[in-house]
């Protein structure tokens, strides 16, 4: 069945026409997601929802949203959804962080000279009839500094724009190297330094609990007197009150505002003060950012839901189409050998280490990490994946640690999964062979090659004559028929294993009496999502 996507906000329709177009029965409700008990109502019924801000995307509609593999935002903010509360349940949400930030960028611009120059107020007052020549005095911005909180994607085009207009640009953001702000020709400064000196401030962070209120009283205190501010990056980045009371008080000449603390702003301090522009949130409202939007974030949702490559996604390692193709039977393998570990363990597990070697090295390590934990976690809950597992694994306080190499011998690379309890370590290693089929090839330091089906058995024994005509006789007895047989030993312990791979599960009467022989240390059914 093809699976199903929500659209529950304005996107552009060019986004129905591509889920449309790659087989994906899309239903376009453009404002369902302002009525939330309709949106709780319906989203269990579908595999994807694609939003921009109206939608709240929160933890009840995750919840209710049994079937939903993927959030796709068309924009940048996701403000509006609950990331871990999706991720807790393995859903991936994804953004299109490219897509609107010119469009974002000129918007920030064209706020910045409407404030200079009261461009509304004075079209407004032409409009009436009054041609108020000389009220409206405006300001320069040749030779002004602009202090830029914040330069990342949107906030560079800012700063690349305001050179161009002759300003002088300082830039604070505590992750932007010096190199790269050489490169964008800004001088990257402290926020206190920042504030002091700029003649019009604009903000490109996003909202995030150390951003919160960035623009606080005190920090609006400590700017010089007859600064302008924009803010066309989110709502709670500034103290909305008191830029108001500064505004009035003259310390700050202007403001203008495309996003506010509370949205849609009904009622808000700004509101009808002098010298303040204010738009409806319209950062990324150009034809041309929508078709982007719509389009990116509709091929990216379909992208994974129809072949299980990530772009993008905010709560999961990347993995193109092409990796995806390749990399499908090493994230196999790794799900299986966690997923062995996780059926033979059943002590709490303290930490997982995974060995990358030759081939296997040189993927995408992020997306076969997860993929090695959500095996583990898969042999205590089913509802677990390779989104879900790694945030599982953190709050139980699993510690996960990689490592690469490149020593192979007899194969092109392996994995090699070990994990610790406080009782002991267990490990297993499989590989990739050239028929694309994955393979354990060693199972505590034993060497084996052995093929992975749904049904196995895994024993281990005293090496001894025996052992295999006990396995071969007591299976068939019970009606099993096997697969493939493959043994092991270690010189030096003494101890052999095998593996079986079987075509059903073994009945509970071939484990009673294969364990009533006493010559297995271990009898272990064990199954596999093939
Ligand atoms: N008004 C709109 O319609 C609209 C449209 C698009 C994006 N946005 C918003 O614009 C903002 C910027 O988007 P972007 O795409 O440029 O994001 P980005 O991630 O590319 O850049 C954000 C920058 O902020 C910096 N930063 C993070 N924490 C900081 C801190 N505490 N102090 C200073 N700098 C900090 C980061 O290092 C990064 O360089 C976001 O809030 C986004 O939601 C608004
Ligand atoms: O984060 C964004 O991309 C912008 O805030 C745009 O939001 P919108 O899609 O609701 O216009």
């Amino acid at each position: 069945m093809a699976p199903r996507v929500l659209i529950s906000d304005k996107l552009s329709e060019a986004a129905v026409q591509i889920f449309r177009d790659r087989g994906i029965d899309v239903d376009f409700q453009p404002d369902l997601g302002k009525d939330k008990d309709k949106l709780l109502e319906v989203i269990g019924q579908y595999d994807g929802l694609a939003i921009r801000s109206a939608t709240k995307a929160t933890e009840k509609v995750i919840a209710a949203a049994t079937n939903l593999k993927v959030i796709g935002r068309a924009g940048i903010g996701v403000d509006n959804v609950d990331i871990p509360a999706a991720s807790k349940k393995g859903i991936i949400v994804m953004n299109t962080p490219f897509g609107n930030m010119i469009t974002t960028a000129e918007h920030a611009v064209a706020m910045m000279f409407a404030v200079a120059r009261q461009i509304p107020e004075a079209s407004a007052s032409t409009h009436a009839g009054k041609w108020e020549k000389s009220r409206f005095m405006g300001v320069e911005l040749t030779g002004k500094t602009l202090g830029v909180i914040g330069a990342g994607n949107i906030g560079s085009i800012v700063c690349a724009r305001a050179l161009g207009l002759k300003m002088k640009v300082v830039a604070y953001d505590p992750f932007l190297s010096e190199e790269r702000a050489t490169e964008i020709g800004v001088e990257k400064v402290e926020l206190e330094d920042l504030l002091k000196r700029a003649d019009f401030i604009t903000l490109h962070v996003p909202f995030t609990e150390h951003t919160r209120n960035i623009l606080s009283r005190e920090n609006l205190g400590k700017t010089k007197k007859g600064v302008r501010i924009i803010n066309c990056a989110r709502g709670g980045l500034v103290d909305e009150a008191a830029l108001a009371d500064m505004l009035k008080s003259g310390h700050i000449a202007g403001a203008a505002f495309d996003v506010f603390a509370e949205e849609p702003a009904k009622d808000n301090p700004l509101f009808n003060l002098p010298n303040v522009v204010c738009t409806p949130h319209l950062g990324a409202a150009t034809t041309e950012a929508q078709e982007n939007v719509a389009l990116q974030v509709a091929e990216q949702m379909s992208d994974y839901l129809l072949t299980g490559a990530v772009q993008n996604a905010l709560n999961m390692p990347s993995v193109t189409a092409e990796e995806a193709k390749i990399m499908g039977p090493w994230i196999k393998l790794s799900g299986h050998l966690g997923n062995f570990i996780g059926q033979m363990t059943d002590e709490p597990i303290t930490a997982i280490n995974i060995l990358f070697d030759g081939e296997a090295s040189e993927m995408n390590l992020s997306a076969l990490t997860s993929s090695v934990v959500a095996g583990i976690m898969k042999a205590t809950s089913q509802d677990v994946n390779m989104v879900s597992a790694p945030v599982i694994a953190k709050e139980r306080g699993i510690r996960i640690s990689t490592t690469k190499q490149d020593q192979s011998g007899a194969f092109e690379g392996y994995i090699k999964v070990t994990v610790v309890t406080p009782k002991r370590e267990r490990s297993i290693a499989g590989t990739v062979f050239s028929d694309g089929k994955p393979r354990f090839i060693q199972i505590k330091g034993i060497n084996i090659d052995a093929e992975i089906g749904a049904h196995m058995v895994y024993t281990t024994n005293k090496d001894q004559p025996g052992i295999i005509g006990t396995l071969g006789t007591t299976l068939g007895r019970n009606g099993v028929n096997i697969a493939n047989f493959t043994l092991g030993r270690s010189a030096a312990t003494g101890e052999a294993i095998a593996l079986l791979y079987i075509d059903e599960a073994l009945p509970a009467e071939a484990i009673e009496e294969l364990t009533g022989t006493g010559l297995f240390g271990q009898v272990k059914p064990l199954s596999f999502d093939i």
